[in-house]
């Protein structure tokens, strides 16, 4: 399989000794019926205790030793699979990482956490079983049919003829398993998407009561899982019975011919039982190499899967060039825009304006009107279906994303913390600010005052997703996050929405002093929040429906002034009346 061969060349050391150990045991397993023959027929069919009592010791010697044999294969078939599975799991988390978002959003969130932990499972149990028993199993198969067939020929004929149905109930087996277990892989994806939506939203829920309805989604996507479960595992449930029952007539057949040759004198009684046992050899490898088959096409299914990820185009391999110098100006030129999963409506329509360093464009309009996409952009997290955006004149196509993103310095709509302390937060997007940086930046922020009053001050634990914050809270730790890199553009996304209209008064006025000051998006709903910047875009349904100042909007733009009025103009008349 391509995953493996991928990983095979780390590992084929410790593999190979592994596989030798299962050959040193199946040798000395297959070994076992030919001695206890001898046994019968040369010691006890004979009356010799002396010579029971040696080949019984060397059968005990054989048995120690491929009992050494088994425990040495265990040890490197875990060593190999486990750290196969942490090289795995951590190839997948960071190409999940340099994922295109088209890509995340095709893929799942979903789906990208069964990938990251299911199905790398899977992938690790196979490496471990192709060093346990997949080697040993066709060995031992194979081994017992040519002794058997070297112990008698005529009873080999039943044999060969079983394994040819034998043959055909595997194929059989494996193509159904295929398709069915595919569909266990997508059920539990939905599961994992059901789940993770759930936790996201714990508080929702039951602030709108609606723990019955989750509990009846979740079971119905449960439900589903153990339906297609059961219909891959009623497969096995078929197969691996009728297996056993082919082999169990096969040995009352040679039960039966054995019989018949014995009163002929064709054969002895030794040799008949480890016929037999050679049979049972046969017959416990044989559903053992069903189990392997099943275990392959699951695997196959998730190793699919797990390419499907690793072999995404992903943005790591979209370098560009350096922009080099400090940036001077950045253009939106006729920029189009629909998203690859989206409804197919443009989220930007022919989007045009210019940014000087230093300035700050606020960018107002309804929900969904497009604002962020403007921010996703200029990221690079999507290319603009039509139209370029670029930096100093050059279209950001041609640049490479990381320093792009690297100049710029992001506080988003839903400010996302991690666990860690408040300082760690703070300086998660530029980890070596000295500490004077990161306490300027939470000043600036508002975010200092309340921080202080935290048991530990700066040092004081977050835990997971910011949880023991106030919404305003985490918006300051966010903005604060963002002032702190320092990048030369900073957009801030809707950042201030949960603060108090006095403290975003005080946040915007600090960001007006910051120096060297940033290119500063202020994407936002309020006038009030827009009316200081140097620059207003207004947007309506995605395009530019006014460009200007607050002064000029007020006199050209409709729609600004509607917002003003509804905002701001309407309670300031009434209270002048
Ligand atoms: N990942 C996505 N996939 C598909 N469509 C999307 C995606 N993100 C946004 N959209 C759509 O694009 C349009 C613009 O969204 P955008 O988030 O830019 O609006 P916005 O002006 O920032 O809104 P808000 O003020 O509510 O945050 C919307 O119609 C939205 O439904």
């Amino acid at each position: 399989m391509e995953l493996y061969g991928r990983y095979f060349r780390t590992y084929r050391k410790l593999f190979f000794f592994a596989v030798f150990f299962v050959f040193l045991e199946t040798m000395v397993d297959l070994l076992q019926p030919t001695l206890m023959a001898r046994i019968i027929d040369d010691g006890i069919r004979r009356g010799e205790v002396s010579r029971v009592l040696q080949l019984g010791g060397l059968m005990l010697g054989a048995t120690a030793l491929g009992a050494g044999f088994a425990a040495l294969r265990n040890i490197l078939a875990s060593r190999v699979s486990q750290r196969f599975g942490q090289e795995l799991r951590e190839d997948l988390f960071r190409q999940t990482l340099y994922l295109g978002e088209g890509e995340a959003d095709a893929l799942g969130s979903g789906s990208l956490v069964t990938r990251l932990t299911n199905d790398t499972a899977q992938c690790m149990q196979f490496a471990n079983g192709m060093m346990r028993i997949f080697f040993k199993a066709p060995i031992t198969a194979l081994g017992s049919v040519i002794l058997a067939f070297l112990l008698s020929p005529q009873l080999s004929l039943v044999l060969f003829l079983l394994l040819l149905v034998v043959g055909v109930l595997i194929t059989l087996s494996m193509r159904l398993s295929y398709t069915r277990f595919a569909w266990v892989q997508k059920a539990m994806d939905q599961l994992n998407a059901k789940v993770q939506e759930y936790l996201l939203g714990i508080r929702l829920v039951k602030t709108y009561g609606r723990h019955e309805t989750e509990r009846e989604k979740f079971e119905g996507v449960n439900g589903e899982l153990e339906k297609r479960s059961m219909a891959s595992q009623r497969v096995i449930a078929w197969f691996s019975p009728l297996l056993t029952l082919t082999l169990s007539l096969g040995i009352a057949l040679v039960l039966y011919l054995g019989s018949y040759m014995f009163s002929r004198g064709e054969i002895e009684v030794g040799k008949i039982a480890a016929y037999i046992s050679y049979m049972t050899q046969i017959l416990s490898s044989i559903i053992m190499i069903t189990n392997i088959f099943n275990t392959f096409v699951r695997t196959k299914a998730s190793s699919a899967r797990i390419l499907e990820v690793l072999d995404s185009p992903g943005e790591a391999q979209t370098k560009g060039e350096s922009l080099g110098q400090a940036l001077k100006v950045l253009a939106f030129d006729e920029v189009s825009f629909a998203y690859p999963a989206g409804s197919g409506v443009p989220a930007l329509k022919k989007v045009t304006f210019t940014l000087a360093a230093g300035e700050t464009l606020a960018v107002i309009g309804s929900t969904g009107s497009g604002k962020s996409t403007l921010s996703w952009l200029l990221l690079r997290f999507y290319e603009p279906s039509d139209g370029c955006i670029t930096l100093n004149g050059q279209d950001i196509q041609t640049l490479d994303p990381g320093e792009i993103r690297q100049r710029i310095a992001l506080a988003p709509q839903k400010p996302q913390l991690f666990s860690g302390t408040v300082r760690e937060n703070i300086a998660w997007g530029r980890p070596d600010a000295p500490a004077k940086d990161e306490e300027w930046a939470a000043r600036t922020a508002m975010a200092e005052e309340f921080i202080l009053k935290m048991p530990k001050g700066y040092d004081s634990p977050l835990r997971q997703g910011g949880v023991n914050l106030s919404g305003g809270q985490k918006q300051r730790i966010s903005i604060a996050r963002a002032l702190a890199k320092r990048g030369e553009i900073l957009i801030l996304d809707d950042a201030t929405s949960a603060l108090d209209a006095l403290t975003e008064a005080k946040v915007r006025s600090a960001l007006r002093r910051i120096f060297p000051k940033p290119m500063t998006f202020l994407i936002t709903q309020r006038v009030s929040t827009a009316m200081g910047a140097d620059r207003i875009l207004v947007l309506e349904e995605g395009s530019v429906a006014g460009w200007g100042t607050h002064g000029e909007l007020l006199k050209s733009c409709a729609i600004y002034r509607e917002l003003y009025d509804s905002q701001i103009g309407l309670e300031e008349k009434s209270y002048g009346e």
